[in-house]
C-alpha cells in the first residue's frame, strides 16, 4: 500500500464524506503561462499541497479532483498515489463543482467543496467544517473578518459609503454541504462564485465558522509570494 493510501477500515468509516478539490482554472489573474493548479510552490505543485493535506484528513473517504482537460494525463501522474478520481473541469467553477458531483460515489452524504488554490489549508479546518455540518446546517463555510475599511464606489471610484465591517467576512474553501443541499443547490443551472450562495439562493441554511490565515487563496503572483513564506512555516 502507498504510504498515501488508506486502510481498508479507515476507507470504510470515512466513505461518508467526499471531497471535490476543484483544479480546473487557468489563473488568468496569476499569468503563469501554465494552469494554475500545477504552478509550483515550494517545490511542489499547488494541487499536489491541497490534495496532500485533504487526504491528510482521516474522515474524507473519496476524493475527485476536477482537472483542466487538456492536462488530464499531467493531473492523473502527479496524484498517483492518492488515489483520488480525476475528471475534467468546465468554463466557470460551477461547471467543475457540478463535474466533480457527477461522479461521487452514492456512498457520500457529506461533500466538501475545496479550492486547489487554496494550498496550504490546514487539516484541521476540514474537520472543523465536517463537524459543524453534522452539527445542523446545509453548508458550513470558513471566514475571516475583513481588516481593511470597506467603501462602496461607483464606476467612476466615487465613494457612494463606507460599510459597517464587523458583519462582513471573507470566504474561503473547504466549504461544506450535506450532499442533498449541494445537489438540490446545483440543479438550479445558476452560476456563482462560490457554491454556499447557490445554497442561499436555494433557501437553505448555511454559516460561518472561524477560517485560517493558512487557507488564503493563491490568485495573484503577490499572493504566491507570501504563501511560499506561510509554506516554510507550516
Ligand atoms: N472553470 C474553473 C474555474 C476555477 N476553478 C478552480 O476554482 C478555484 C478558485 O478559482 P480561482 O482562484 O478564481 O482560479 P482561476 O479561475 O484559475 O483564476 P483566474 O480567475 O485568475 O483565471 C481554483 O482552484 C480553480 O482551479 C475550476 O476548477 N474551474
Ligand atoms: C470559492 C471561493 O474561494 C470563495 O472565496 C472564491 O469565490 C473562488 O474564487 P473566485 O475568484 O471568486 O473565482
Amino acid at each position: 500500500m502507498s504510504p498515501n493510501a488508506r486502510s481498508d477500515s479507515a476507507a470504510g468509516v470515512a466513505s461518508s464524506v467526499a471531497a471535490i478539490v476543484v483544479a480546473a482554472g487557468r489563473g488568468t489573474r496569476l499569468d503563469a503561462g501554465i494552469p494554475k493548479a500545477l504552478v509550483p510552490l515550494a517545490g511542489e505543485p499547488l494541487v499536489v499541497h491541497a490534495v496532500r493535506r485533504v487526504r491528510a484528513c482521516e474522515q474524507i473517504g473519496p476524493i475527485v479532483v476536477v482537472a483542466p482537460g487538456d492536462v488530464l494525463a499531467d493531473f492523473v501522474s502527479l496524484l498517483d498515489s492518492y488515489e483520488v478520481t480525476v475528471v475534467a473541469g468546465g468554463a466557470e467553477r460551477t461547471d467543475s463543482v457540478g463535474a466533480g458531483l457527477a461522479v461521487l460515489p452514492s456512498s457520500a452524504q457529506l461533500v466538501l467543496v475545496h479550492d486547489a488554490a487554496r494550498a496550504l489549508t490546514p487539516p484541521a479546518l476540514f474537520d472543523a467544517v465536517i463537524a459543524a455540518v453534522r452539527d445542523g446546517a446545509d453548508a458550513v463555510v470558513p471566514g475571516v473578518a475583513v481588516s481593511d475599511t470597506i467603501k462602496q464606489v461607483d464606476d467612476t471610484g466615487q465613494v457612494l459609503a463606507t460599510l459597517d465591517r464587523s458583519a462582513l467576512r471573507a470566504i474561503q474553501t473547504p466549504q461544506g454541504f450535506t450532499r442533498a443541499a449541494l445537489v438540490a443547490a446545483h440543479a438550479s443551472g445558476d452560476l456563482a462564485t462560490d457554491d454556499a450562495a447557490l445554497v442561499e439562493k436555494a433557501g437553505g441554511v448555511v454559516r460561518v465558522i472561524e477560517g485560517s490565515a493558512l487557507a488564503a487563496k493563491v490568485t495573484t503572483q503577490v499572493d504566491l509570494r507570501l504563501l511560499t513564506e506561510l509554506a516554510a512555516q507550516s
